[in-house]
């Protein structure tokens, strides 16, 4: 579904900020990704969605090469993502459920079928009755389940979180990993960057461990978890 070959990541000027990253997710898998501040995180899930282009390498999302993609094929790539990221906020003066159909106004889906697949996903995240509200009059976790109905009402194949309860007090980020694991087993493939190692040892999945734009370490969800209680 995901996979990289040989990539690397420069800002000019700079050393690299991912090197020879190698990677391969397969359809419907859960993986976290984790490392330090500063290790790459965001970047690699930003090389994902077209966020930022490689430097160098090979990049296949469902098959296809992205690192070579036309800037005019990217909305087509990013139909198939789902994306969960700081810095893609709630439009504040629009209904939950404005927000939630936005991507669907644009792609000009007909009313009647876009209200339809709106109320499908807040059904998903539990917030039915919120549709008429403004986000701002929501906690944050439930502000945090608008922004993942947002993700997947176009039925995306892969979601990319980047820090998804980074905000969020212990009994939310339970709240939003419940969420995220239930959307993985309907099948949506899902990558979660976090640096919480709670959630880490909770949760018990393919873990890829990020330091310095290398892939240091890559395992599956028992050994990772081992590895964090020793
Ligand atoms: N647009 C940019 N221009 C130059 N450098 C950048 C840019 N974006 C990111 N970087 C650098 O790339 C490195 C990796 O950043 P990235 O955000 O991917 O790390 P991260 O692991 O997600 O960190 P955090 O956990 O703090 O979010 C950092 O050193 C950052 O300063």
């Amino acid at each position: 579904m995901i996979q990289f070959f040989h990539v690397y990541k420069a800002y000019p000027g700079d050393p690299p900020v991912l090197q020879d990253i190698n990677l391969n997710v397969e359809k419907g898998e859960f993986v976290f990704l984790t490392g330090p501040s500063g290790a790459g995180k965001t970047t690699l899930l930003k090389l994902i969605f077209c966020g930022e282009k490689a430097t160098k390498g090979q990049i296949l999302v469902g098959g296809k090469n992205i690192a070579r993609i036309r800037e005019s094929a990217v909305p087509y790539l990013r139909r198939n993502i789902g994306v969960v990221f700081q810095d893609f906020k709630l439009l504040p003066h629009r209904s939950v459920a404005d927000n939630v159909g936005f991507t669907l106004d644009v792609l000009g889906v007909p009313r009647p079928e876009a209200r339809e697949k709106v109320l499908r996903m807040l059904k998903l995240v539990g917030l039915e009755h919120k549709a008429n509200s403004l986000p701002l009059r929501l906690s944050g976790g439930e502000q945090q389940r608008v922004v993942i109905a947002r993700a997947l009402v176009n039925d995306p194949t892969i979601l990319l979180a980047d820090e998804p309860t980074g905000n969020l007090d212990p009994a939310l980020t339970v709240e939003i990993m419940d969420l995220l694991t239930d959307i993985n087993i309907r099948g949506t493939t899902v990558m979660v960057a976090t640096h919480d190692a709670t959630l880490l040892s909770r949760y018990q999945k393919r873990t890829v461990r990020l330091e310095r734009g290398l892939i240091v370490s890559d395992e599956d969800g028992v050994k990772a978890a081992r590895r964090m209680l020793v």
